[in-house]
């Protein structure tokens, strides 16, 4: 069996990022990989203005004044925020400036307001300012022509704001990738469904699709398919000619109704992962086929099912989505407050919560069985703690290593 970060590797060597762009506007490219650089047409700050709500001055003139011998200077202007200064300041003048407002020609210097007194239409200096002060000067941020964002990152609130500022209305962005998800199995229903013996509700789908939502792919729902092999080869057929991967739960282990590795050759697949040292999650089997599609064949319990997404598919979907880094998950190091158990033989994900305690960040397991068919005391999940091969203890206080999920 192949240890989680040896199978991480192969199955990241076999994905190709997406070429396939689309250029959108600019109001809904929250959430996409950036496909082009972007440079600026423009300075930035556009033009000389004052960071504070002041006077704008000649340094020359107010160097030498004090508090026993303030500078009078004439106000010969007020410039708002977004007004054009109408007149050159000479020596001995001042113009009344707000913040963010375009500095006149013949001043280099802003005095804030608290360092003066004002008499109608002069104003008394009191302490000399430094040359320049208050003063963001045009294009000290970034001049045009400079590349602003790099291709292969995805875009959110910072990058939006930069795009805004450097007035790039359309994009061009990775499309999104589409993801195939369904279910195997004769027991499952879905949650409308009224409960019959031996029965159990098709979470799985549901979870997935949030997932595929939330990273910013489109889901496609292929529904619950019952154990029949040719059923279940038609929709496998039809989810890798439709999607860029394909997420089937269930049907992967040793059972008599678990038809999944096999219909994979049959279709033409390579296998390259038919089980991984991991709990949950062992029975993974992942497969590529001649159109690039990539096929992860999912162990079916819930918990199973979650954990093989947030470990090894999202990763995958990272790359496919034409992030350039940062596709494998981050771990960090951090006292556990309950003890951990594990069998040693398999890498174990316990799932639970990472809370800030007075500055210091602990992973809290979650309460209630650790069973991987326990979907219940996932919820609030946000990270993994992650027992060795060969640790079956660690004690409550002892450091762990928890995968951040998210
Ligand atoms: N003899 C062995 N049996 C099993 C082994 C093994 O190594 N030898 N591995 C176990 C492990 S570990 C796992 S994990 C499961 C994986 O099983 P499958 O992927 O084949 O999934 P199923 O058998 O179809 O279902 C397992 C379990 O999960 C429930 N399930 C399935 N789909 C859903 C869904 N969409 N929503 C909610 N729950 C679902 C299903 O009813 C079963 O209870 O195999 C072990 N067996
Ligand atoms: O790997 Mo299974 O996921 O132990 O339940
Ligand atoms: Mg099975």
């Amino acid at each position: 069996m192949l240890i989680p970060q040896e199978a991480e590797s192969i199955i990241l060597a076999l994905v190709q990022p997406l070429q396939e762009t689309e250029t959108i506007a600019l109001a809904s490219v929250n959430n996409r990989i950036l496909a082009q650089t972007v440079t600026s047409k423009l300075d930035f700050p556009y033009w000389d203005n004052s960071a504070m709500d002041g006077y704008a001055v000649k340094y020359d003139d107010v160097q030498n004044c004090s508090q026993e011998t303030p500078i009078i200077l004439e106000i010969i202007e007020e410039i708002s925020a977004g007004k054009k200064p109408q007149k050159v300041l000479q020596s001995g003048q001042a113009s009344r400036i707000f913040t963010g407002a375009m500095l006149p020609d013949g001043a280099d210097t802003i005095i804030i307001q608290e360092n003066t007194q004002r008499l109608e239409q002069q104003v008394l200096i009191f302490s000399p300012p430094k040359p320049q002060d208050f003063v963001r000067h045009r294009g000290t941020f970034t001049k045009a022509g400079q590349c602003l964002l790099q291709p292969g990152i995805k875009i959110n609130a910072p990058e939006i704001a930069v795009l805004a500022t450097a007035q790039l209305l359309q994009l061009t962005v990775y499309r999104r990738p589409k993801v195939a998800i369904f279910s195997t199995g004769d027991e499952l229903i879905t949650p409308e469904q009224t409960l019959q013996p031996g029965q159990i509700i098709d979470s799985n789908q549901y979870a997935l699709m949030a997932l595929i939502e939330s990273w910013g792919g489109i889901p496609i729902s292929l529904g619950i398919i019952p154990d029949q092999p040719e059923l279940l080869k038609e929709t496998m057929r039809e989810a890798i000619a439709e999607a860029d991967l394909v997420l089937s739960t269930g049907g992967v282990s040793v059972g008599d109704y678990d038809y999944v590795e096999q219909l994979l050759e049959e279709l033409g697949g390579m296998i390259h992962i038919r089980s991984v040292a991991i709990k949950p999650g062992k029975p993974l089997t992942v497969a590529n086929f001649a159109n690039n599609c990539l096929y992860f064949g999912i162990p079916g319990n819930p918990v199973s099912a979650l954990v093989s997404c947030w470990r090894f598919v999202q990763p995958v979907f990272k790359k496919l989505s034409g992030l350039r880094n940062n596709w494998r998950p981050n771990f960090i190091k951090v006292p556990t407050t309950e003890i951990l158990r594990s069998d040693g033989k398999r890498e174990t994900y316990c799932w639970g919560q990472l809370e800030l305690i007075n500055g210091s960040y602990q992973f809290h397991l979650a309460k209630g069985s650790q069973n991987s068919a326990n979907l219940i005391n996932l919820a609030l999940t946000n990270a993994l703690a992650v027992i060795p091969i060969g640790t079956s203890l660690i004690n409550a206080g002892e450091i762990v290593e928890v995968m951040l999920l998210g």
